[in-house]
């Protein structure tokens, strides 16, 4: 492997630039501007100007293989990944099959492994299926070869109070943690867009914060009685933040996660009438939206998400109601990260390295990912530009589907290179 010297970079953007040397997959040395001295052979990455971070870990990614090959396969999927500043990213379980067995799990594991841009780590299903009726074989996906450590059936609520109950007592004696998907689905039945002022005006079912709010508070209440973990998917109220703020001051073991568009977008976007915009939960309301920048500054909410969601054209461009709800956001999070929270003053980037990497891979329990930038550490790292800008194409991003939001918006801060463990495998917006 080729040492790497990246010359004039500032760790967490803070202090002098530094020359930091990569070599056998860790950070080898940091020192003063021109002082680390590397081989001949090393290559050299000019970063003047630049933010150090360590790689990115998105704890909610939907890669699609296997089943929707058509939208996203893990290939594509870990592009996009490592181009967006990424060094591990969580694969949902909605796959067709179901990632509810080993099988399933272990083929996610060994083809993100093939394709080596990015730790893949595969979500086992809570339940058989993610039909909400039996548990799945977690303790087989635990223990077999993918080490399964985050379990979800994402794309559905485990609205079940028993077995609920039920996972999250199994999931203390594994050692893993289960993310929800707060949605009652008696109150969002045939739900297309936030209830409010809006949606009733321009005629969609609305979907009500409450349906998210309910299942948050009941899951706290389950986690604090099973003494189990509980990690909540794309909050998107106010509401949920108060019930996070309650339950954490509880001492319930509770992390929650935000997605860039929740950060960003709010239901204005239901005038477009364009179902790019239709995602689950649904945009919010700005109110919403402040409220949850703040909380993740103020660490209610504990970090960044991605909730990554290829659709295929067909599912997209149609009626609103027929329309599948989800967008892309593996290669916008960072730029949207850095536009709704640092450019407002809200987190600087070492806050930024704590909530998309440092508290995803604690989260997750990922013990080589969101480590210090510190000599010995490995060398998974994302290089980043504050101040260059780009404009968002979604037939440009490495997905197969193109469902971004941001078409055409102009967006702060560039990733100029990934590494993972010291290996380049994104450079210059160009896969290495
Ligand atoms: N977020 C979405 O709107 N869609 C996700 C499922 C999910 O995250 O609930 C998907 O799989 O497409
Ligand atoms: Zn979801
Ligand atoms: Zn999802």
């Amino acid at each position: 492997m080729t040492d790497i010297l990246i010359t004039g970079a500032r760790p967490y953007g803070e202090g002098d630039p530094v020359d930091v040397l990569v070599a056998d997959g860790v950070i080898a040395e940091i020192g003063e501007r021109g002082a680390v001295r590397a081989p001949e052979s090393a290559e050299v990455l000019d970063a003047a100007g630049q933010v150090l971070l360590p790689g990115l870990v998105d704890l909610h990614t939907h890669l699609r293989e296997p089943g929707r090959e058509d939208t996203e396969t893990i290939e594509t999927g870990s592009r996009a990944a490592a181009l967006g500043g990424y060094t591990a990213v969580f694969a949902m379980a909605n796959t067709d099959p179901v990632a509810d067995n080993a099988l399933v799990t272990g083929h996610v594991l060994r083809r993100g492994r093939e394709v080596g841009l990015v730790d893949v780590h595969p979500v086992g299903a809570v339940t058989v299926g993610l039909a909400g009726e039996r548990l799945a074989e977690m303790g087989t996906m635990a223990t077999d070869e993918a080490g399964v450590r985050m379990f979800s059936d994402d794309g559905r609520c485990v609205f079940d109070p028993l077995l609920m109950r039920r996972a999250l007592e199994y999931s203390t004696a594994l050692g893993v943690v289960i993310a929800q998907h707060a949605e009652e689905p008696r109150l969002t039945d045939g739900a297309q867009a936030h209830e409010g002022e809006r949606a009733s005006r321009l005629g969609y079912a609305g979907w009500p914060a409450s349906a998210e709010e309910s299942i948050v508070a009941r899951d706290c209440v389950l986690a604090r009685h099973a003494g189990a973990r509980l990690h909540v998917c794309h909050v998107s109220t106010t509401g949920t933040v108060d019930v996070l703020s309650w339950a954490k001051g509880l001492g319930v073991d509770v992390s929650a996660e935000v997605t860039p568009h929740h950060l960003l977008l709010t239901d204005e976007r239901l005038e477009t009438y364009d179902p790019v915009n239709k995602v689950n939960p649904p945009l919010r309301a700005e109110r919403d939206t402040e409220r949850l920048r703040q909380a993740l500054a103020d660490g209610v909410l504990d970090c960044v998400a991605t909730d990554h969601a290829p659709h295929a054209e067909q599912d997209k461009s149609c009626e609103w109601d027929a329309a599948r709800p989800g967008m892309l956001g593996l290669q916008t999070a960072l730029s949207i990260v850095a536009h709704t929270m640092v450019r407002s003053g809200l987190l600087d980037w070492r806050g930024v390295a704590r909530v998309m990497s440092e508290r995803p891979a604690e989260i997750a329990g990922l013990p080589d990912q969101g480590r210090p930038l510190a000599v010995g550490e490995p060398a998974n790292l994302a290089l980043v530009d504050p101040d260059a800008e780009w404009t968002v194409r979604g037939a440009e991003l490495a997905s197969v589907a193109g469902n971004t939001p941001y078409e055409g918006m102009r967006l702060p801060a560039v990733v100029t290179a990934t590494l993972l463990r010291g290996r380049l495998t994104a450079r210059e917006g160009k896969i290495d």
